[in-house]
């Protein structure tokens, strides 16, 4: 609706467009991903670890942020899912904190199935008034033993399907690929084109 209305008036959106997250290696993904194709510009904020179902969750956290900047703004949120726990933990940032790569092997230790799946949902608010777009994008991998780099996340445990690296241990262009962000951002791109907003970049 407000991507139509947005297309339809010509609208200039007097406000960048604010990435809003506390995690500076995603930071540096979305940068990498986004190139020149989206002019943004970013802000740390540790915004709520929020319960629910991925969707929900990337959306009430666009609704927060879109408060705070009080203009446009993207938010993600991602989560590992395993298949055998029917996609639980859904994995908060408290969550990989308390137990750590080798305790959500020993998660699945009692299950055949090691598959899983990342999952990314980006918002986009175009204000604190307007009801946020979100964007999914999942990759499908499998949990092993951690390898690689330790410096993001869960990276090190997620071997995406058709690899032999772990996203960690791959180059990061590599990962930037086929990543579940990469592939949420490539429907934000989409959007963002469809819609033909004009952000100013400075206020
Ligand atoms: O401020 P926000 O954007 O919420 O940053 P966050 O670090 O809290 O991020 P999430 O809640 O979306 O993510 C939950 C956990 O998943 C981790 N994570 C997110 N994206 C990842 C990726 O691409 N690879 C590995 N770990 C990732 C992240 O470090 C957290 O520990
Ligand atoms: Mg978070």
């Amino acid at each position: 609706m407000a991507a139509a209305a947005a297309k339809a008036s010509g609208l200039l959106v007097q406000r960048p467009v604010t990435f809003v997250t506390g995690n500076a290696k995603k930071l540096e993904e979305v940068r990498a991903i986004l190139g020149q194709s989206i002019p943004f510009q970013s802000l740390k904020l540790d915004l709520p670890e929020l319960q629910g179902e991925p969707e929900e969750i990337s959306k009430e956290k666009a609704r927060l942020a879109a408060i705070q900047v009080n203009g446009p703004v993207l938010v993600e949120d991602t989560c590992l899912c395993f298949n055998a726990l029917k996609g639980l933990p859904g994995m908060c940032k408290w969550f990989l904190q308390k137990i750590g790569h080798e305790g959500l092997n020993n998660l699945l230790m009692a299950y055949e199935d090691k598959s899983a799946y990342a999952l990314c949902a980006f918002s986009f608010a175009l204000g604190p008034d307007t009801e946020p777009i979100t964007f999914l994008g999942k990759t499908l991998g499998k949990i092993i033993p951690p390898r690689g780099p330790t410096d993001f996340g869960w990276d090190p445990i997620f071997q995406p399907d058709g690899y032999e690296q772990t996203y960690a241990e791959m180059p990061k262009e590599e990962k930037n690929k086929i990543s579940h962000r990469y592939k949420a951002l490539e429907m934000v791109k989409s959007h963002f084109a469809e819609a033909g907003y004009n952000f100013q970049t400075n206020r």
